[in-house]
């Protein structure tokens, strides 16, 4: 008995990602808020025979509120996407103010809810609703994720190309760690469950899969950025979330947490990390309370120590643009 409200629930990835949750037996409840085309969208979704009841909500007269009220579980790909040329960075001056506005509604509407963030700049966006969590006393760490898994599910599929073992798709499992934007995406070759096959470019693959946003917005020519395989992705992390809610042990997932979700696994990996970074992407430990656990990096080699290197100062970057768009909103 799970409630999941989308909000930009009418967009690219809203859309194939509410029709993926209406399929999931464990989803009793959807409440679907965009500001526009949600009462369709609903009205489409909720001919499906499965148990999710489905409500689509506009802005007037309380439309987030509504769809907010009861969720466990808040998934957030609501703003614009990029065009060819863009970096997500390019995305924070819009999706700032709509990501603040949101979680503003999920601290006046469901506080405890699980807040999965979709939006661009993933990096900036997280502590944007950290700090409007903060500033109205509702938030808890444990339960506020960045989605990073189209890293790891790109990383994997790359993995399984270079493998040429169609039947490896969907078994291989590359860690990816640090964030979501370029040189912050950083992908553990050396802990694949695949070993690599001899001869592969490894600076090439890396590469790819730092960069693979940009093959989708350059083959969409200007349409936007990955939606499909972003809903796809959203939905594997929200599988996860919504099994560790129903009290399933053991379920690890790929997410960009604050490291003091997990106060022992967060100096760990800021040992590590030899830095103290508020936010990054790792292998976070699920239970019914949200982070359990963030686990290490484990061992990595001295190209993979050098990529993590490149990643930090960038991070952080990201993390105080996003503070300071709460805390100091005159600059
Ligand atoms: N974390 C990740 O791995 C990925 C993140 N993204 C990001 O996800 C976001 C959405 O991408 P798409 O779905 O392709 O964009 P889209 O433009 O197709 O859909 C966005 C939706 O958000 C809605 N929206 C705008 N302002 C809103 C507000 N204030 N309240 C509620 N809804 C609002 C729009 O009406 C639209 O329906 C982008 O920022 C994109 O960069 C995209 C791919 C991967
Ligand atoms: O590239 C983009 O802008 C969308 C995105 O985050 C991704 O596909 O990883």
């Amino acid at each position: 008995m799970v409630k999941v409200a989308v909000l930009g629930a009418a967009g690219g990835i809203g859309q194939p990602l509410s029709l993926l949750l209406k399929t999931n037996p464990s989803v009793t409840g959807l409440g679907l808020y965009d500001i526009v085309n949600t009462p369709g969208v609903a009205a489409d979704l909720s001919h499906i025979a499965t148990p999710a009841k489905v409500e689509g909500y506009l802005q007037p007269n309380g439309g987030l509120a509504k769809a907010l009220t009861g969720a466990e579980v808040v998934i957030i790909p609501a703003g614009v996407p990029r065009k060819p040329g863009m970096t997500r960075d390019d995305l924070f001056k819009i999706n700032a103010g709509i990501v603040r506005g949101l979680a503003e509604g999920v601290a006046d509407t469901c506080p405890k809810a699980f807040v999965l963030v979709i939006s661009n700049p993933v990096n900036s966006t997280v502590p944007i609703v950290a700090e409007v969590l903060k500033a109205k006393g509702h938030y808890d760490p444990k339960r506020l994720f960045g989605v990073t898994t189209l890293d790891v599910v790109r990383a994997s599929t790359f993995v399984a190309e270079l493998l040429k073992d169609p039947s490896a798709a969907s078994s291989v499992v590359v860690p990816v760690v640090g964030g979501h934007s370029g040189v912050t995406i950083v992908p553990l070759l050396s802990q694949s469950s695949h070993p690599l096959p001899s001869g592969v470019d490894l600076d090439a693959l890396v590469h790819r899969i730092q960069f693979g946003g940009d093959e989708v917005v350059k083959a969409k020519d200007g349409a936007g950025s990955a939606t499909l395989s972003m809903a796809y992705a959203g939905y594997e992390f929200a599988c996860k979330v919504i099994k560790a809610i129903n009290g399933e042990k053991g379920i690890v997932a790929p997410s960009y947490v604050s490291l003091a979700a997990d106060s022992a696994g967060g100096e760990a990996l800021a040992n590590e990390l030899g830095t103290s970074l508020e936010f990054f992407s790792a292998r976070v430990e699920l239970d019914a309370q949200g982070v359990a656990k963030i686990h290490t990096l484990g061992n990595i080699n001295e190209s993979e120590k050098k990529l993590v290197a490149a990643a930090i100062p960038e991070l952080k970057t990201n993390i105080t643009t996003g503070h300071d768009f709460i805390q100091k909103p005159s600059l």
